[in-house]
């Protein structure tokens, strides 16, 4: 029995005959770990995800996903129907006929995000932080092993990132996804992922185990020798990237 939920093999990727993107880059992907996944600007990250969601076929190599349903995604926009309401925004996928979630289980999201009594509001008449809280539950309605994150907080402010962070940690804890995210941010890589995962000249240069005491308050994590350690070993890979 293999505990893999994804597994990429050698795969290669271009947009055009003269810019290669990923160059033969394989990649274990562990069941229940989060990962983030940084590198330069332009490296390819986002372009990676969309590879793992099959929104972009490989030129070359294979994505072999062995999972019951399909990854969601989460882009940096919330990306919500203007004249939906929340209810609505959240259920799209079911409507759609992507999804099948129940309503007693599309309502166990909207509390699971803390949008209890915000249902009949408009994305107009919400913050960014609930904004994202809402594109989040709507992903969660595809019942995914996978959940995709590409840049999800970074238009967010730092008390709401940390308080995005935490969520997302107790959302995995609960429904035990795969969860990999793009970011900019070391710290949020520290503080959040099993692996930091750098990309680099198309291919993995590194997969960074990351140690945490998930019993601390999650200040005091943020505070910790190990958070400063994770940090630091991040900072070393991108730096030789
Ligand atoms: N649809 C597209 N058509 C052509 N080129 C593209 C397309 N999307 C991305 N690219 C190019 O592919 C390369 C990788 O882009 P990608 O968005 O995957 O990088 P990234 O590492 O996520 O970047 P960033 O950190 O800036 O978001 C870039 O050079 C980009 O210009």
């Amino acid at each position: 029995m293999t505990n893999q939920s994804i597994t990429l093999k050698d795969l290669s990727f271009a947009y055009d005959d003269i810019h290669p993107i990923l160059t033969g880059l394989s990649w274990d992907i562990q069941k229940g770990h989060i990962y983030s996944l940084l590198g330069k600007s332009g490296c390819g990250k986002s372009t990676l995800l969309r590879l793992i969601a099959g929104l972009e076929t490989p030129d070359k190599g294979s994505v072999d996903i062995q999972t019951n349903t399909p990854p969601a995604f989460v882009f940096q926009e919330p990306a919500l129907l203007p004249w939906a309401s929340v209810y609505h925004n959240i259920k799209l996928p079911v409507s759609l006929g992507a999804a099948s979630a129940s309503t007693a289980e599309i309502e166990s999201y909207i509390s699971l995000l803390g949008l209890d009594g915000l249902e009949d509001r408009y994305p107009a008449q919400l913050s960014g932080g609930q904004k994202m809280r809402v594109s989040i539950a709507r992903a969660l309605t595809q019942k995914a092993e996978i959940l995709l994150l590409d840049e999800p907080f970074a238009a967010l402010d730092e008390p709401l990132r940390f308080e995005l962070n935490d969520l997302l940690l107790s959302l995995q804890d609960r429904l035990k996804m795969t969860v990999i995210f793009v970011t900019h941010s070391v710290y949020e890589a520290a503080y959040l992922a099993d692996a930091a995962v750098v990309l680099n000249m198309g291919k993995l240069q590194s997969i960074l185990p990351l140690d945490h005491n998930r019993s601390l308050p999650s200040s005091k994590q943020r505070s910790s020798h190990q958070f400063a350690d994770n940090a630091a070993r991040i900072f070393r890979a991108l730096e030789e990237a």
